[in-house]
């Protein structure tokens, strides 16, 4: 956890001990971010570092899985998104530093933040003491976003969600072979997933979905899938609770020994398919539990 937030006392005791202020320490925290990266395809480490309007400052690295297409990766802005939407409480993203141009993808995932245009954005893997920070808008003009799909009420990604959503029933077959762990567990692991479920972001396709993640100590981690209004950018659950995985620090993937994952059943947009081959390939002992939910108004 340590690695991938800073406390807001902590980052303005880091800003006044250099004599600077939060937004101008964060280039200086680029490169921690880097180092975070699992890159096995690329060996290109990307890291994003961001400012929220309550001070805490979030770490984003991209991720890589070898032996999966590539589009299953997590780029580093996606991962400093899911971070802060996971940890802020609703705060705004008010300043972020990247190690590098934030590609087309992560432009437009970053529209799914309110008031995106205002975020001011340094690119540099330098310690800059003066940052020349601009607005994302300026790059990306004339962008498609969440406005072109949704009313101006609908929450956006760092907002609260309250999707209305029930566990129906547990639709995975029982096999045998369940270690004791997952067994004592897997009703927390539910509740979880339905909780990460309730706060995704599919406000385009009206099907939320979410991950409860569980490690060989009993330890959970859940994650929210976020749509994009382009649709290809968005993030897939499982993906996000990788992220929770990750920022709480808990090491190889072989670790993770079960998972649920809550989505309503016959929707539109599923995640059950492409999550069982995410968790086949990069924990194949990983024991994946499917339960729908039904919705209400
Ligand atoms: O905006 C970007 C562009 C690329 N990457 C990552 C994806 C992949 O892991 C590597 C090479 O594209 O860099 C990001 O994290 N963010
Ligand atoms: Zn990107």
């Amino acid at each position: 956890m340590a690695k991938f937030i800073i406390s807001a006392s902590e980052a303005e005791s880091m800003a006044k001990s250099r004599g600077i202020t939060v937004p101008q320490l964060l280039p200086s925290l680029v490169k921690s971010a880097q180092a975070l990266a699992r890159t096995p395809i690329s060996d290109f480490h990307v890291g994003a570092v961001g400012l929220s309007s309550n001070g805490r400052i979030f770490f984003g690295c991209n991720v890589e899985f070898p032996g999966l297409p590539l589009h299953h990766s997590i780029h580093a802005e996606q991962f400093l998104i899911t971070n802060v939407a996971a940890h802020g409480g609703g705060p705004k993203l008010l300043h972020m530093a990247v190690s590098a141009a934030p590609c087309g993808h992560c432009r437009q995932f970053l529209q799914e933040v309110r008031g995106v245009s205002d975020i001011q954005i340094v690119i540099t893997d330098q310690p800059l003491e003066n940052p020349d920070y601009k607005p994302i808008s300026s790059i990306l003009p004339d962008p498609f976003g969440p406005y072109d799909l949704l009313d101006q009420e609908t929450p956006l990604v760092l907002e609260k969600h309250n999707n209305q959503l029930l566990l129906k029933e547990d639709v995975s077959k029982v096999i045998n072979g369940h270690s004791e762990l997952v067994i004592k567990n897997i009703e927390n692991l539910k509740t979880e997933a339905l909780a990460a479920a309730r706060e995704s972001h599919a406000p385009y396709s009206g099907c939320p979905s979410g991950v409860a993640l569980m490690d060989c100590e009993g330890k959970v981690y859940k994650g929210s899938y976020v749509e994009s209004a382009a649709y290809n950018p968005s993030l897939m659950p499982v993906q996000a609770a990788l992220v929770a995985y990750m920022v709480a620090g808990n090491g190889g993937y072989e670790r993770i020994v079960a998972a649920v994952l809550a989505e309503t059943e016959g929707a539109m947009v599923r995640q059950e398919a492409t999550a069982r081959l995410m968790l086949n390939h990069i924990s194949p002992k990983c024991e994946l539990r499917v339960v729908h939910c039904v919705q209400f108004d």
